[in-house]
Formats: structure tokens, C-alpha cells, sequence
């Protein structure tokens, strides 16, 4: 339909012979067509076969809808609409979301090689990367991802965790250390978040740079911390429209790429400034073995420069929000009221195995032996599902999904939220923290054997989370520590969320940053814990002595 406005227009432009009338009234159509064709036009065409669900707008297809808890909105279309797997349009890109635990576990094992690909993004690839390179996580699947992910995973497979034993004693004594220290030995209540952050980022700089930070608010520290969670951000669908829709990538004064372009910069001067240290390490002999030395070192070496900085980025911000949103929010519901059994029972169990908790601090960094701590472990990883829609994916290949051909170069987001808290695989009480689920015996406590995926919180197959035997140890030797110097309780005042989607202050990030709360600390003994951090500084200044 066209208003008299119109018709004048059109007869002004007649009259003027530009076009005959009746052939400007057959374009109008045609136009129209056109414009509707690319205001609902994506990468790829509509998949037959598979449930798209209702109400695409015009140019944002389901982004407005889908707001900024996308995990928490997607989980609801499942149970709204009776499909687990959906397609949905991002702008212009067709994704197609897997929710149920077994469609998970089924497209990220079932289908590992079809989709071994991670979709490129405008605004994270082209302009926050365009530097020191992809992330492992971030990149293609082609040679150079190949290679890095070797690289990676010959640094954090099960055989290098036993060099790193002294960098887990160090690091998790610091932890207890300014605890002890700042909570002036349980008198004060405080927020466990930054002590955290520092044990994440320290190991992950000990491995790559071989260097690390001593204060928990040391200026360096912060700012990598700072960078690397505002650059998180940017990874997100929901707070970068100009992915999705290209036109907005052209609006002037495009706040969003100033933005990424300001962050990327101040992530090359503290990356330039740790690879240098490294470089007057080297020449003065004074380096510590760690990954960018190893290659630094090595003329054989088949990485470029870029590849190194992005192996340490990789591992850098693989490790360093992952670990404390696993961490903080396990020690959050540990901390509640009926955290205290928990507390309890996993305290007696540290005890029946090392009935001398100093033999408890020591075996901590090389040994995963007591089953309720592990249990622990990986319900804090399934309740509190820090990547939420994990990675996302790119198929390489078709993939059938019964009957349904999901054809090549499509994104495949992968629920883990959902997935990790679905009813119908963990039980009617999916929804709530409990460690037990994963025990088959309370006394003594013993683990159920897991012959399969135990949660999807790692992602699953072939481009799985290349750290995970670290973080296990990680949450592992800090929780030990923790639980055998002190009894954890949340504060009257600031107690924890410990709702699994609501603990979440930043729902459109890539990983979940818990709300801050604050945890009263009460000594379990005095005397062993004195001794236990005496023994831990002897050990950790020999190991690091120049
Ligand atoms: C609780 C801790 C952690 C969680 C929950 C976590 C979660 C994840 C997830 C969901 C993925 C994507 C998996 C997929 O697509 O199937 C991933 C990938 C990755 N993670 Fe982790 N991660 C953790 C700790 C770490 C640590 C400590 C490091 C390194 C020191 C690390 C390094 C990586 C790397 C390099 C990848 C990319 C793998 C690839 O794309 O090939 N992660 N992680």
C-alpha cells in the first residue's frame, strides 16, 4: 500500500519521463519482495525437517527474544514447545540450539567430527583478535588450530600435571595465607572472589609466562582480569547486534568496535609486556620453564609468534573467570546452612583417609582420593554451569539429525545450562546443589562409577575443554585446603545466591561472574593450620628459590 504522497512522486516521475507509470506500480512488488527477502534472509536457508520457533521479527530474527539470559530463554522454548533441538535465526545467521542432556551428549559425540568448527564472529574475530590472533577456543578448525591444540594439550594433559605440583602448593597456600591474614583469622567476614581470580591467573601466567603476582590486588593483575572480563563480554550474541545484523557495523560512531579496539590495545601492552619479560629471562638465564620460554627457546619450533601468544591467551582466559565462577559459587552453596552437612561430611572423609590433615595438605597437589570432595567437585560443575551455552559450534559436514539434514557451516549452540539441570537425565531434583548424587555410598562415602559424560559443564569431543584436568585439580587442592583449615558459613549480611541461573550477575557474558557475597570463616585448629601454611611457605620458598 502507498499514500497519496506516493502516487505524486510516482505521476511527478512519470510526467518527467523517467519511467512509465505502469512500470514503476510493477516495481513496487518486486521491491517489496525484495526487501522481506533480506530483512528475513540468513547464512542458511531454513532446515526442513527441524522445528523453527515462531514469532522471527524482521532483521533481528529471535535475538530480541531471546534478551540477555539466552540459555535460560532457549531452555524455556524447549519445555514451551516440546523440542529439545530448534532452529532459531540470530539476524542473519541460522543457529541451531540443543537442549536435552542426551541431544547434547549425542551432537557434541554422535556427530565429533561433523561439528569440530567454532562460527567466526565480527566483532570478537575481526576486531578484538585481529592482534595476538584466535584463542584455541575462538578458532577455525584448520592447521594452525590443529597445532595449538596439540601444543595445549600436551601442556595440560594428566603426564605435565606432576610438574606442576609445586605451582598448585604455592598458589592454593596463598589462597589460605591472605585468608588467614585478611579475615584476621575468621574475625572479619570477606568476599572469596579476588583470592580466586588471583589462584586462576597465577597458574595459568606460572605455565605460560612463568611469572605470577603476589598481592591479590596487584595493579597487573587487575588489569588482565579487568581486560579479559570486558573482553568476554564482547563475545556475547546478545550484546553485540552488529554480528548478526551487518548494516549496524556502519553506523557512525560505532561505540561497540571503539570499544573492542580499546580493549584489544590494552591486551597487547600487558601480553607485549609479559612475552619481553620472558625475552630478559632467557638472556639472562634466569627464565622458568613455561610454554612461551619452551618455544622461544626452541628453533625447531613449529608455531609462529602469533601462535604462541594465542596458546597463552587461550590459556590465559580459559582458566581465569571459569575457575572462580566454579570455585566462588561452590564455596557459596557450601557456605549455606545446609552446606554445613556437606561441609561435614566431606571434612570426616579428608579425615578417614588423612587422618593428619598436614599429610592431607601435601597429598592435595598430586592425588584426587577423597570421594566426597570429589563429588563436590563435579556437582559444582553441573549446578553452576559457568559457560552456559558453552562454546558455540560450526558443523563442518552435514549433520541427520533424525531425518533433519543440518547442512554445512551451520552454528550449533549447545545448551549446557539446560542440558546440565534436565530433569529427565539427573532426576526430579536436577534443579538443586547436591554432591551425594554423584556417591553411591555415604558410609564411607564411595563414587559412582561414570562410564560416560558426567555433565556438560567441559563441552564433550573433539573440541572439549582442553583444560579440565587442570581445573579438576585446581577446585580439587584449593577445596581440600579450605575445608580442612576452616569451617565455611555465609554471612547474615551478604550471603550467597545460590540459584543456578540467578547467582549470575552477568547473564550476556561468555562466563558467569557470581554476585558478590561474604563468608565468615571459623578455625577448625588453630595449631595444624599454623603449621600446615609454616610448612607450605618452607616447602614453596625451596621449590621457588632463585
Ligand atoms: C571450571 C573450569 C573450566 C570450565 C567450566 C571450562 C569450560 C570450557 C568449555 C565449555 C569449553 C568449550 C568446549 C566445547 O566446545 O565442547 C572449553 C574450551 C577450552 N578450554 Fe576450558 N574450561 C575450564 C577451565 C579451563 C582451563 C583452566 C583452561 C586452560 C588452562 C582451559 C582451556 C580451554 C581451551 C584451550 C579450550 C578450547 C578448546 C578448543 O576449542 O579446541 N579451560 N572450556
Amino acid at each position: 500500500m502507498f499514500d497519496t504522497a506516493d502516487i505524486k512522486l510516482e505521476e511527478q516521475l512519470a510526467f518527467l519521463g523517467v519511467l512509465p507509470r505502469s512500470y514503476l506500480l510493477g516495481l513496487i512488488p518486486v521491491a517489496l519482495y525484495l526487501i522481506h527477502r533480506l530483512a528475513f534472509a540468513t547464512d542458511i536457508p531454513y532446515i526442513k525437517g527441524l522445528p523453527e520457533i515462531p514469532g522471527a521479527v524482521p532483521v533481528f530474527g529471535h535475538l530480541l527474544k531471546l534478551g540477555d539470559d539466552h540459555a535460560s530463554v532457549c531452555e524455556g522454548w524447549w519445555r514451551k514447545y516440546g523440542h529439545s533441538v530448534f532452529q532459531i535465526k540470530l539476524g542473519n545467521t541460522r543457529a541451531v540450539v540443543v537442549n536435552s542432556f542426551d541431544d547434547c551428549k549425542n551432537m557434541l559425540l554422535g556427530h565429533q567430527n561433523a561439528v569440530i568448527d567454532r562460527p567466526k564472529l565480527y566483532t570478537f574475530h575481526g576486531v578484538v583478535s585481529s592482534t595476538q590472533g584466535f584463542t584455541i577456543g575462538s578458532s577455525p578448525w584448520d592447521e594452525s588450530c590443529k597445532k595449538k591444540r596439540k601444543a595445549s594439550g600436551t601442556a595440560l594433559g594428566r603426564p605435565a600435571l606432576r610438574s606442576y605440583h609445586p605451582m598448585f602448593d604455592l598458589e592454593s597456600y596463598c589462597i589460605v595465607r591472605d585468608m588467614y591474614k585478611d579475615s584476621s583469622n575468621g574475625a572479619v567476614e570477606i568476599n572469596i572472589r579476588p583470592y580466586i581470580q588471583r589462584y586462576a591467573l597465577n597458574t595459568t601466567l606460572t605455565l605460560c609466562y612463568g611469572i605470577r603476582m603476589d598481592a591479590v590486588y596487584d595493579d597487573l593483575l587487575r588489569e588482565i582480569l579487568h581486560v579479559g572480563s570486558a573482553i568476554s563480554l564482547l563475545r556475547s550474541a546478545s550484546e553485540n547486534l552488529q554480528d548478526y545484523i551487518p548494516a549496524l557495523r556502519y553506523l557512525p560512531n560505532n561505540g561497540k568496535n571503539a570499544l573492542s579496539r580499546e580493549l584489544r590495545d590494552r591486551r597487547d601492552v600487558y601480553l607485549n609486556l609479559l612475552l619481553d619479560k620472558v625475552r630478559k629471562m632467557i638472556e639472562k638465564g634466569t627464565d622458568k620453564p613455561c610454554i612461551s620460554a619452551a618455544i622461544l627457546k626452541d628453533e625447531e619450533t613449529k608455531l609462529t609468534g602469533v601462535e604462541v601468544s594465542s596458546i597463552c591467551l587461550s590459556l590465559v582466559s580459559g582458566g581465569f573467570e571459569t575457575i572462580p565462577g566454579t570455585l566462588t559459587s561452590c564455596i557459596g552453596s557450601l557456605s549455606t546452612p545446609e552446606g554445613q552437612i556437606w561441609q561435614e561430611r566431606a571434612y570426616a572423609d579428608i579425615k578417614r583417609l588423612y587422618p593428619d590433615i598436614r599429610e592431607a595438605w601435601t597429598s592435595a597437589v598430586r592425588e584426587e582420593k577423597v570421594p566426597y570432595v570429589n563429588a563436590i567437585i563435579k556437582e559444582a560443575g553441573r549446578y553452576y554451569t559457568v559457560s552456559s551455552m558453552s562454546l558455540p559450534r560450526k558443523t563442518v559436514t552435514e549433520v541427520n539429525w533424525n531425518g533433519a539434514i543440518i547442512p554445512p557451516k551451520t552454528m550449533i549452540l549447545i545448551n549446557a545450562q539446560a542440558g546440565n539441570h534436565d530433569v529427565d537425565h539427573f532426576g526430579s531434583d536436577g534443579g538443586k546443589f547436591d554432591p551425594e548424587r554423584w556417591l553411591k555410598n555415604l558410609n564411607p562415602p564411595e563414587e559412582s562409577e561414570i562410564t560416560s559424560l558426567p555433565h556438560l559443564s567441559f563441552g564433550a569431543g573433539s573440541r572439549a575443554c582442553s583444560g579440565q584436568f587442570i581445573a579438576s585439580r585446581l577446585l580439587y587442592t584449593a577445596l581440600i585446603r579450605l575445608i580442612s583449615t576452616y569451617k565455611i558459613v555465609a554471612s547474615k549480611d551478604e550471603p550467597p545466591n545460590t540459584d543456578y541461573v540467578d547467582y549470575n550477575q552477568f547473564k550476556t557474558a561468555l562466563v558467569a561472574i557470581p554476585r558478590d557475597f561474604k563468608i565468615r570463616l571459623i578455625p577448625r585448629d588453630d595449631a595444624v593450620a599454623s603449621e600446615c601454611l609454616a610448612q607450605a611457605e618452607a616447602r614453596t620458598k625451596e621449590a621457588y628459590k632463585e
